[in-house]
């Protein structure tokens, strides 16, 4: 099968995330293209879709959002898997789903909606992100855990495949 994967990442960890997913396609013989959100202009060339987005100050970066506003019909037309990074600390914070996350699923009516913790790193931050962040309590540091990633990536891989779908 053609399978997108798009993440928008602003500093990297989710883009990660998205690498982990695309390894795992491909060995389970998936033709996958890694696309940025921005750069996407049609998904009717692929078979199925993984999106992911980090989540800033409680929405999915504007990138993901647009690319769901401009293929909104063609992403509901074939079967979309959504993962998003965000919560940061042990244990994670905030438990809470982004409204954002909610309407995106139902906007492309995801099969399956994943969310996994995040990084915070200080240094790579801009001005008016450190400030963003220190309004919160956040515990800056690297709370991904790709083995999860890599298991839920194995669960997309599982259902395309009880679809019927030829790898
Ligand atoms: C400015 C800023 C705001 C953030 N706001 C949230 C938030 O509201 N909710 C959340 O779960 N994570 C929040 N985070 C944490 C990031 O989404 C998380 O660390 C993510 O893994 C970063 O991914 P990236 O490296 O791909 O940008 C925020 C991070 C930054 C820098």
């Amino acid at each position: 099968m053609r399978v997108l994967v798009s993440v928008a990442s602003r500093h990297g960890a989710t883009r990660e995330m998205g690498e982990v997913v695309a390894e795992e396609l491909r060995a389970a013989g998936h033709d996958v293209a890694e696309v940025e959100p921005e750069d996407v202009e049609r998904v009717d060339g692929h078979d199925a879709v993984v999106l992911g987005s980090a989540v800033y100050v409680g929405r999915l970066a504007l990138g993901l959002r647009d690319l769901v506003d401009r293929q909104g019909g063609q992403l509901r037309a074939r079967p979309v898997w959504l993962f998003w990074s965000g919560p940061i600390g042990d244990p994670p914070v905030p438990t809470t789903v982004p409204d954002d996350v909610t309407a995106v699923a139902r906007a492309v009516d995801a099969r399956g909606v994943a969310v996994f913790p995040g990084r915070l790193d200080r240094q790579g931050l801009d001005l008016s992100e450190r400030a963003l962040v220190a309004l919160t309590r956040a515990e800056a540091g690297d709370y991904r855990d790709l083995d999860a990633v890599r298991a839920w990536a194995r669960e997309v891989c599982a259902a395309l495949r009880a679809a019927g779908a030829p790898a």
